[in-house]
Formats: structure tokens, sequence, C-alpha cells
């Protein structure tokens, strides 16, 4: 613990945000940072983002559903994750609409313009104040974190994520800029420059991230930044490969890779327009025997050993999407051909014979055959099912746990064949052979059993992972919290928490 925290230890810290100067400048990264940072100094911190954008959700042990960026930082705090940390999250079900969940349950579909204009959103800004309000009883510091840039003039007075949030809290507000994307002396400037008077006054500093090379080099840069803002520059983070921190948004995906390698098992993740919960295979990517990549192109994806069509927030018009782009052809060759094809929860329904949708949950697709391989069809439902789960993996005793996130309710057709079997009898699932299963399960690929099971045909003689998935995660927070001590001015930070804050 460093001195300004052994020594006001048990006075009350006050919230601290990240807001950003765009998206993917690393906000959730460095604010999972910082709750491990909070935690090893002894203080009980708590995440909370007033609303995310994500198709990546969650569900708490109340059976609620969130956003995962902040069940990671939640994580990394050492607290069950609750949805006061994420009262509002959107799912873009399409290009126009999305699905709003509130206080972790959905509160339907709503155009985004419908969502956006009313009333200012007054009474979701109020849900959102709640939420934090619960939360600020039973935790401290808060760790917020903004959405996308704090300057987006146009939306200033319908904001519930931001600056309305960080004043609501008194947060000590830091700017995190990311200086790989080039023009950081305009972002950051013009992100200051374009401050009301009470939004600066919540202002306490600049943290500049993904520097490559040597921070020595940007001395000159931070002394300007700091004339020019009138802002200390409270740290430059450098960009980092090796500490493996759960990404939130899809932007990240586009970064993964895209092709098979050899001398390893390749897996392909079906690129879905709609892909959802593709945190299900970040343990899998990171196995030593797997070569995991996403793709849309039917060539590429017949090249891997293991096929995995992942969930999807729209399963009619993925499905309509994969075969039109040729990608569920080259499913069913490659099911044919005796390689091992698998689907979890929107390709689970995927690879029954039909996915319907008599009420328009989803979209204007009534009814969709699928890929046929499974004996089994789809009907989506208005309830949605969200609940945390533990169950055993066909004959396998040992206890396994993930989460269901679905619409859809399946009717297996003649005898059951169940991959999972829940703690309460329920069953779920249908495996047709060692090489072709599907189930609702998100997150079973996180049980190392079920992926030494998908494996088995391909990588019996490979070298297995050592390390658990919860050590495993430890070690990442605790090394992320590690890298920022090392290049942030702890002290300054923690003086800006005990300072009481400025009234706007
Ligand atoms: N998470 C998912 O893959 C959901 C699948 C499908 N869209 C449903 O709601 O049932």
């Amino acid at each position: 613990m460093n001195e300004i925290s052994a020594k006001n230890k048990d006075r009350k810290l006050r919230p601290i945000m990240f807001v950003g100067t765009g998206s993917d400048v690393g906000k959730s990264v460095i604010a999972a940072g910082f709750c491990r940072i909070f935690k090893q100094d002894g203080f009980s911190p708590a995440p909370f983002k007033a609303q995310n954008m994500s198709l990546n959700s969650y569900v708490t042990a109340e059976g609620l559903e969130m956003g995962r960026a902040q069940v990671v930082q939640a994580e990394a705090s050492g607290i069950p994750c609750e949805s006061d940390m994420n009262p509002v999250l959107l799912k873009p079900t399409s290009d126009q609409s999305s699905q709003v969940i509130l206080n972790g349950k959905p509160v339907g579909n709503q155009s985004a313009h419908a969502y956006f204009m009313a009333n200012d959103r007054h009474e979701l800004f109020a849900a959102v104040k709640a939420a934090f309000d619960r939360l600020s009883q039973k935790y401290h510091p808060i760790v917020l974190e903004g959405a996308g840039s704090i300057s987006e003039l146009n939306l200033k007075h319908r904001d519930i994520t931001n600056l309305r949030m960080a004043a609501h809290a008194g947060a000590a507000t830091f700017l995190v800029a990311d200086i790989d994307k080039g023009g950081v002396f305009g972002s950051v400037y013009g992100t200051i420059a374009l401050l009301s008077a009470q939004e600066r006054a919540l202002m306490q500093g600049i943290i500049i991230n993904k520097f490559r090379g040597d921070s020595r080099l940007f001395e000159d840069g931070r002394r300007m930044l700091e004339e020019l803002t009138g802002l200390p520059v409270v740290g430059v983070l450098p960009y980092f490969r090796d500490i493996h921190i759960e990404e939130e948004d899809s932007v990240s995906l586009e970064k993964k890779y895209r092709l098979a390698a050899t001398g390893k098992v390749n897996v392909a993740v079906i690129l879905l327009p709609r892909l959802s919960n593709f945190t299900d295979f970040d343990r899998l990517e990171s196995d030593e025997r797997v070569t995991l990549f996403y793709s849309q192109d039917p060539a590429e994806i017949e090249k891997a050993d293991i096929i995995i069509i992942p969930g999807s927030k729209n399963t009619t018009e993925d499905m309509l999407a994969i075969k039109n782009n040729g990608i569920a052809s080259a499913i069913l060759r490659s099911h044919k051909s005796g390689k091992t094809v698998v689907g979890i929860c929107g390709g689970y329904q995927m690879l029954g014979a039909e996915i319907s949708d008599p009420q328009g949950v989803e979209g204007s697709i009534a009814s969709i055959p699928g890929l046929g391989i499974l004996p089994l069809t789809t009907e989506l439902q208005t309830r949605k099912t969200t609940m945390q789960c533990s169950f055993s993996f066909l004959n396998n005793p040992a206890k396994c746990t993930g989460y269901e996130i679905h619409m859809g309710t399946t009717k297996i057709h003649g005898q059951p064949s169940p991959v999972a079997v829940f703690e309460d009898g329920r069953q779920d699932g249908f495996l047709l052979n060692e090489k072709t299963w599907g189930c609702y399960i998100h997150g079973m690929l996180d049980n190392d059993h079920i992926i030494d099971y998908l494996l088995k045909p391909y990588a019996a003689s490979l070298e297995k992972p050592r390390i658990s998935i919860h050590d495993f995660k430890e070690e990442q927070y605790d090394k992320l919290a590690n890298m920022i001590r090392q290049h942030v001015d702890i002290n300054l930070i923690y003086n800006s928490l005990y300072k009481e804050p400025r009234v706007c």
C-alpha cells in the first residue's frame, strides 16, 4: 500500500471516473486496473458504467443481465457483479434498433430515435442515478467509466453516461486519450476546450494511453499538454500485449485473427453479423494447443478442424446471412467430411431444422430453415431466459458453470441426447456424436474439461494449459495494476480522491 492510501485508509474515497476523447481509447481496461489497485490497497471498490452498448452480456446471480465490462471490473475488485453496476444495456438487434435492458431486465426493443429522444431521457437518467446511489452505499471508491467521447456537443443534454453522471457522482474525473490513434494533442486540447466551466471543474487530469516505446521521449509532449489544458498528465501508459484482459466490444474483435495456422488445432468461430458473447471463446483462444480465428470466409472456415457457431442477437437474420454468403454450405460440407461442428445458443438454434419468430421478437423473418444437422426446432418467445447455471457435461460428474441469455425455446424431436444436465435435473442441448453438438450455455468453454472434450479428436498428444482460468485472471489483474502503478502518479490520484468535489 502506498503512503497516502495507508495514512487515510479509514476515510471515504470519492468516486473516480475515466472518460474518453473517443471510443476504444482503453477506458474499461484502465478502470479494471484501478479497481484492482484500490482492492490491493485495502479499499472496497466497485465499478459503474451507466450505459453500455454491447452484445457481450452476463447474468448476475439474481438472473439479471448486464454488460461484461463491469463484470470484469467487479472481478478485478474482488466482488460479485450486480446489475446496479451497469443499469442500462443496449443490445443492438439491427442497425436501427436495440433491445433495452434496464436494471437487468429487457424493457423492449426501441428504435434508436425513440430511445434517445424521449423526454431527453429524463426517466432513464433518474433510474441510473438511483442505481449509482445504491451502489455507493455499499462500496468506495466507485470507479466509473464513461462512454465514447465526452465532446459530442449535440448529445450532451441527453447524456446519462459521461459528465452529467460525473457531476451527480462528484467524481474526480480523468480524461483518457489514445496516442496510438494519432492526433493526441488535438483530441485532448479540443476535448478540454469544449467543456463548460462546470464540466471543466470535474477534470483532475489526463492519462495518455497506448504509448509505444520509451515514454521519456514524451516528456516535452506531456509538458505541452499540461500548458495547453492546465491539467496534469498523471500518466503515460504503454501499449501492451502481454496482459490479457477481456475486452468489451466488437471493435476489438475486428483486430483478431482471420486465418488458419499450421501445427495447432484450428478453431473457426463464425463471424456472424450479430455475433453475441464472443467472450465465450477467450479461454479456448488462450489455449496453447489452439489457433482460434473469427471468419466469414467460407474457404478459410473449411480449413478449420473445429467450427463453432456462436451466439447471435438475431438468429433468424444471421441464419439468412450465412445462407446467402456461402458459410452455411461450408459448415454442411465440413460436417459431412467429419469435422467438428458445435453451436452455442444462437448457433445451437441454427444447427436445428427451423427457427421461427411468430411474434417478431427479432425482426421480420417469421420462420427460416436451419442447417438441419440436429433434430430440433426453436421458437423465439417474448419472455427472456437469463440465469446463471451449474451443470454436468455428458457423463462427467464434475460441476461446470455457465449462464443462459436467450428468448428462444428449443424442442427436441425424437430421443433426447442432452449435452448438459443442470443441478435441478433440467437438461439442455443435443449431442449427435462427439464431433457434433450444441447447447444454450454461454461460458461453457471456460470449463477446462469441456475444452479437452472438444479438442480430444485433434489434440491428444499436444501439451495442456496449466493454470486455472481463475488463477489466470487474477494474475492478469495484478499485472495490470502493477503496470499502471509504474506509469501513473498514484499519489496524485489518491490526493484527488481525498479532496472534496468542487460544487458544480
Ligand atoms: N445469446 C444468444 O445467442 C441468443 C440467441 C437468440 N437470439 C435468442 O434470443 O434466443
